[in-house]
């Protein structure tokens, strides 16, 4: 699990010193710190009308989205993958 969220941080790290054309995470982050903070918002809801109403593969569908979008914008704030996951073993009981 955390494997891949690692994969797909370092790729998206990879887009913001790249900056490739056709990259939709070069598109969000032309955007802005304001529109991709939106993006997770709205990601949020459809994950939210999923579960309410669109059955499992949506929700799946749905969740991933959400995580990608949440994973941009903490590559906006500087945070690395690892001090989200420190902050979660933190929690653990
Ligand atoms: N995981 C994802 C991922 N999940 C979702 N999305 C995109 O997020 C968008 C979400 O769809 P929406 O309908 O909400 O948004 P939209 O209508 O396309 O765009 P808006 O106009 O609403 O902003 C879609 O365009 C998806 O393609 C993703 N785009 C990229 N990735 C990963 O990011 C990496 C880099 O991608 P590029 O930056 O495109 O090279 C890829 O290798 C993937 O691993």
């Amino acid at each position: 699990m955390s494997d891949v969220l690692d994969r797909l941080y370092e790729i998206i790290i990879d887009r913001v010193n790249k900056k490739p054309q056709g990259s939709y995470t070069v598109e969000l982050l032309d955007k802005g710190k304001e529109y991709i903070a939106r993006k997770v918002g709205e990601e949020a809801v459809e994950t939210i009308v999923a579960s309410l109403s669109e059955g499992r593969e949506r929700f799946i569908s749905e969740s991933a989205d959400l995580i990608y979008h949440l994973w941009v914008l903490m590559s906006v704030e500087g945070v690395r993958p690892e001090e989200l996951y420190e902050e979660l073993r933190r929690r653990m009981k």
